[in-house]
Protein backbone atom coordinates (compact mmCIF):
# COMPACT_ATOMS: atom_id res chain seq x y z
CA UNK A 1 0.00 0.00 0.00
CA UNK A 2 0.92 3.37 -0.83
CA UNK A 3 2.29 6.04 1.74
CA UNK A 4 0.92 9.21 0.22
CA UNK A 5 -1.79 10.65 1.76
CA UNK A 6 -5.47 10.87 0.01
CA UNK A 7 -7.20 14.50 -0.75
CA UNK A 8 -8.46 16.26 2.94
CA UNK A 9 -11.84 16.84 4.10
CA UNK A 10 -13.04 19.27 6.59
CA UNK A 11 -12.47 17.94 10.09
CA UNK A 12 -16.10 18.08 10.50
CA UNK A 13 -18.21 17.00 7.48
CA UNK A 14 -21.08 17.72 9.47
CA UNK A 15 -24.90 15.76 8.30
CA UNK A 16 -24.02 12.97 6.20
CA UNK A 17 -27.16 10.96 4.89
CA UNK A 18 -26.48 7.57 3.04
CA UNK A 19 -28.97 7.43 0.27
CA UNK A 20 -29.71 4.68 -2.40
CA UNK A 21 -30.91 6.90 -5.40
CA UNK A 22 -30.84 10.19 -6.81
CA UNK A 23 -34.35 11.41 -5.94
CA UNK A 24 -33.12 11.88 -2.58
CA UNK A 25 -29.90 13.59 -3.67
CA UNK A 26 -31.37 16.27 -5.21
CA UNK A 27 -34.10 16.64 -2.10
CA UNK A 28 -31.39 16.73 0.44
CA UNK A 29 -28.96 18.36 -1.40
CA UNK A 30 -31.75 21.35 -1.77
CA UNK A 31 -32.68 21.02 1.60
CA UNK A 32 -29.17 22.32 2.86
CA UNK A 33 -27.40 18.98 3.44
CA UNK A 34 -23.76 19.19 2.20
CA UNK A 35 -22.11 16.17 2.90
CA UNK A 36 -24.08 13.29 1.40
CA UNK A 37 -23.75 9.76 -0.62
CA UNK A 38 -25.02 7.58 -3.31
CA UNK A 39 -25.27 4.12 -1.69
CA UNK A 40 -26.51 1.63 -4.38
CA UNK A 41 -26.10 -1.86 -3.42
CA UNK A 42 -25.44 -5.28 -6.08
CA UNK A 43 -26.11 -3.33 -9.43
CA UNK A 44 -23.95 -4.29 -12.54
CA UNK A 45 -21.88 -1.26 -12.98
CA UNK A 46 -24.17 -0.59 -16.61
CA UNK A 47 -27.02 -0.39 -14.30
CA UNK A 48 -25.85 2.51 -12.08
CA UNK A 49 -23.42 4.51 -14.21
CA UNK A 50 -26.14 7.11 -15.45
CA UNK A 51 -27.02 7.48 -11.58
CA UNK A 52 -23.83 7.63 -10.18
CA UNK A 53 -23.21 10.78 -12.82
CA UNK A 54 -26.69 12.41 -12.06
CA UNK A 55 -25.44 12.10 -8.58
CA UNK A 56 -22.46 13.86 -9.28
CA UNK A 57 -23.79 16.81 -11.46
CA UNK A 58 -25.77 17.67 -8.70
CA UNK A 59 -23.08 17.79 -6.10
CA UNK A 60 -21.17 20.07 -8.56
CA UNK A 61 -24.22 22.41 -9.03
CA UNK A 62 -24.57 22.48 -5.12
CA UNK A 63 -21.01 22.95 -4.74
CA UNK A 64 -21.67 19.97 -2.21
CA UNK A 65 -19.02 16.67 -0.73
CA UNK A 66 -20.94 13.56 -2.95
CA UNK A 67 -19.18 9.92 -2.18
CA UNK A 68 -19.85 7.41 -4.43
CA UNK A 69 -19.98 4.06 -2.09
CA UNK A 70 -18.49 0.74 -3.71
CA UNK A 71 -18.29 1.99 -7.49
CA UNK A 72 -14.80 3.51 -7.25
CA UNK A 73 -14.53 3.15 -11.33
CA UNK A 74 -17.27 4.95 -11.63
CA UNK A 75 -16.91 7.62 -9.22
CA UNK A 76 -13.56 8.34 -10.83
CA UNK A 77 -14.20 8.46 -14.17
CA UNK A 78 -16.76 10.60 -13.38
CA UNK A 79 -15.33 12.91 -11.40
CA UNK A 80 -16.61 12.22 -7.94
CA UNK A 81 -15.74 14.47 -4.84
CA UNK A 82 -15.17 11.34 -3.25
CA UNK A 83 -15.00 7.11 -2.56
CA UNK A 84 -16.35 5.59 0.37
CA UNK A 85 -15.10 1.58 0.86
CA UNK A 86 -15.34 -0.78 3.59
CA UNK A 87 -12.52 -2.93 4.96
CA UNK A 88 -13.53 -6.04 2.28
CA UNK A 89 -13.62 -3.08 -0.57
CA UNK A 90 -10.00 -2.24 0.10
CA UNK A 91 -9.15 -5.98 -0.93
CA UNK A 92 -10.43 -5.40 -4.23
CA UNK A 93 -10.45 -1.92 -5.20
CA UNK A 94 -7.02 0.22 -6.18
CA UNK A 95 -6.24 2.64 -4.20
CA UNK A 96 -3.78 4.45 -5.85
CA UNK A 97 -6.12 4.51 -8.69
CA UNK A 98 -8.46 6.51 -6.82
CA UNK A 99 -5.91 8.72 -4.94
CA UNK A 100 -4.18 9.50 -8.16
CA UNK A 101 -7.44 10.74 -10.08
CA UNK A 102 -7.45 13.21 -6.77
CA UNK A 103 -10.86 11.68 -4.95
CA UNK A 104 -11.29 11.66 -1.72
CA UNK A 105 -11.10 8.42 0.49
CA UNK A 106 -13.51 7.57 3.58
CA UNK A 107 -13.34 3.72 5.31
CA UNK A 108 -15.26 2.20 7.14
CA UNK A 109 -14.29 0.65 10.21
CA UNK A 110 -15.51 -1.46 13.11
CA UNK A 111 -12.55 -2.02 15.70
CA UNK A 112 -9.44 -1.25 16.69
CA UNK A 113 -7.53 -3.46 14.47
CA UNK A 114 -9.62 -2.44 11.26
CA UNK A 115 -8.78 1.29 12.36
CA UNK A 116 -5.42 0.42 12.25
CA UNK A 117 -5.52 -1.43 8.98
CA UNK A 118 -7.17 1.66 7.42
CA UNK A 119 -4.73 4.44 8.67
CA UNK A 120 -2.19 2.53 6.47
CA UNK A 121 -3.95 3.82 3.32
CA UNK A 122 -4.36 7.49 4.85
CA UNK A 123 -7.77 8.48 4.42
CA UNK A 124 -9.57 11.13 3.83
CA UNK A 125 -11.40 10.38 6.95
CA UNK A 126 -12.29 7.20 8.60
CA UNK A 127 -16.21 6.15 9.24
CA UNK A 128 -16.66 4.44 12.64
CA UNK A 129 -19.92 2.05 13.22
CA UNK A 130 -21.93 0.49 13.50
CA UNK A 131 -22.50 2.61 16.88
CA UNK A 132 -26.09 1.18 17.52
CA UNK A 133 -28.16 -1.92 16.00
CA UNK A 134 -29.23 -0.94 12.73
CA UNK A 135 -32.12 -2.90 10.92
CA UNK A 136 -30.71 -1.15 7.62
CA UNK A 137 -27.65 -3.00 6.88
CA UNK A 138 -26.73 -6.78 8.47
CA UNK A 139 -24.10 -6.48 10.36
CA UNK A 140 -21.10 -8.75 11.01
CA UNK A 141 -19.72 -7.51 14.53
CA UNK A 142 -21.81 -5.93 17.33
CA UNK A 143 -22.55 -3.05 17.80
CA UNK A 144 -20.07 -0.50 19.54
CA UNK A 145 -21.87 1.85 21.59
CA UNK A 146 -20.79 5.40 22.84
CA UNK A 147 -17.83 5.00 25.16
CA UNK A 148 -16.03 2.57 22.29
CA UNK A 149 -16.98 5.17 19.64
CA UNK A 150 -15.77 8.20 22.27
CA UNK A 151 -12.06 5.96 22.66
CA UNK A 152 -11.91 5.94 18.84
CA UNK A 153 -12.20 9.45 18.33
CA UNK A 154 -9.68 10.45 21.01
CA UNK A 155 -6.94 8.13 19.70
CA UNK A 156 -7.50 9.68 16.03
CA UNK A 157 -6.84 12.65 17.03
CA UNK A 158 -7.39 15.21 14.77
CA UNK A 159 -8.59 12.96 11.64
CA UNK A 160 -11.82 13.63 10.37
CA UNK A 161 -14.54 11.22 11.64
CA UNK A 162 -17.61 9.68 11.11
CA UNK A 163 -20.26 8.14 13.40
CA UNK A 164 -22.45 5.79 11.78
CA UNK A 165 -25.48 3.40 12.62
CA UNK A 166 -28.78 3.81 14.70
CA UNK A 167 -28.50 7.01 15.00
CA UNK A 168 -31.66 9.19 15.64
CA UNK A 169 -32.55 12.17 16.21
CA UNK A 170 -32.84 11.86 19.75
CA UNK A 171 -29.47 10.09 19.80
CA UNK A 172 -27.31 13.10 17.50
CA UNK A 173 -26.37 15.06 21.00
CA UNK A 174 -24.54 11.66 22.71
CA UNK A 175 -22.88 11.10 19.54
CA UNK A 176 -21.72 14.40 18.99
CA UNK A 177 -20.44 14.71 22.66
CA UNK A 178 -17.94 12.30 21.55
CA UNK A 179 -16.23 15.35 19.69
CA UNK A 180 -16.80 12.93 16.30
CA UNK A 181 -16.80 15.32 13.09
CA UNK A 182 -19.56 13.70 11.34
CA UNK A 183 -22.86 11.96 11.73
CA UNK A 184 -23.97 9.66 8.88
CA UNK A 185 -27.78 8.36 8.60
CA UNK A 186 -30.07 6.44 6.35
CA UNK A 187 -33.30 5.75 8.36
CA UNK A 188 -33.41 9.14 10.50
CA UNK A 189 -33.99 11.08 7.63
CA UNK A 190 -35.51 8.05 4.89
CA UNK A 191 -37.94 6.34 6.93
CA UNK A 192 -38.63 9.74 8.85
CA UNK A 193 -42.40 10.33 8.84
CA UNK A 194 -41.44 14.08 7.47
CA UNK A 195 -38.38 13.73 5.90
CA UNK A 196 -37.91 17.70 5.70
CA UNK A 197 -38.30 18.64 9.25
CA UNK A 198 -35.96 15.35 10.21
CA UNK A 199 -33.73 17.05 7.99
CA UNK A 200 -33.59 20.25 9.65
CA UNK A 201 -33.48 18.89 12.82
CA UNK A 202 -30.53 17.00 12.17
CA UNK A 203 -28.98 19.88 10.13
CA UNK A 204 -29.55 22.14 12.98
CA UNK A 205 -27.87 19.59 15.88
CA UNK A 206 -25.10 18.55 13.32
CA UNK A 207 -24.56 21.64 11.10
CA UNK A 208 -23.56 20.95 7.30
CA UNK A 209 -19.80 20.51 7.78
CA UNK A 210 -17.29 22.83 7.60
CA UNK A 211 -16.58 25.25 4.30
C1 LIG B 1 -20.21 6.90 5.97
C2 LIG B 1 -20.29 5.42 5.77
N1 LIG B 1 -19.81 4.60 6.72
C3 LIG B 1 -19.87 3.27 6.57
C4 LIG B 1 -20.44 2.73 5.42
C5 LIG B 1 -20.47 1.25 5.21
O1 LIG B 1 -19.61 0.91 4.11
P1 LIG B 1 -19.29 -0.63 3.82
O2 LIG B 1 -18.69 -1.19 5.06
O3 LIG B 1 -18.50 -0.72 2.57
O4 LIG B 1 -20.71 -1.25 3.57
P2 LIG B 1 -21.73 -0.91 2.38
O5 LIG B 1 -22.26 0.48 2.63
O6 LIG B 1 -20.99 -0.98 1.08
O7 LIG B 1 -22.80 -1.93 2.51
C6 LIG B 1 -20.94 3.61 4.46
N2 LIG B 1 -21.51 3.17 3.32
N3 LIG B 1 -20.86 4.95 4.66
C1 LIG C 1 -24.41 1.56 5.65
C2 LIG C 1 -24.13 1.30 7.06
N1 LIG C 1 -22.88 0.97 7.47
C3 LIG C 1 -22.77 0.77 8.78
S1 LIG C 1 -24.27 0.94 9.57
C4 LIG C 1 -25.03 1.34 8.08
C5 LIG C 1 -26.46 1.65 7.97
C6 LIG C 1 -26.89 2.84 8.76
O1 LIG C 1 -28.25 3.03 8.59
P1 LIG C 1 -29.17 3.63 9.75
O2 LIG C 1 -28.76 5.06 9.91
O3 LIG C 1 -30.56 3.49 9.21
O4 LIG C 1 -28.95 2.80 10.97
MG1 LIG D 1 -18.94 -1.07 0.57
Amino acid sequence: MSESAFPNVPKRLGLYPVVNNVEWIARLLDAGVRTIQLRIKDKAEGDVEADIIAAIKLGERYNARLFINDYWRLAIKHHAYGVHLGQEDMDVANLDAIRDAGLRLGLSTHDNMEMDRALVAHPSYIALGHVFPTNTKQMASAPQGLAQLAAHIKTLGDYPTVAIGGISLERVPAVLATGVGSVAVVSAITQAADWRAATGQLLELVGAGDE
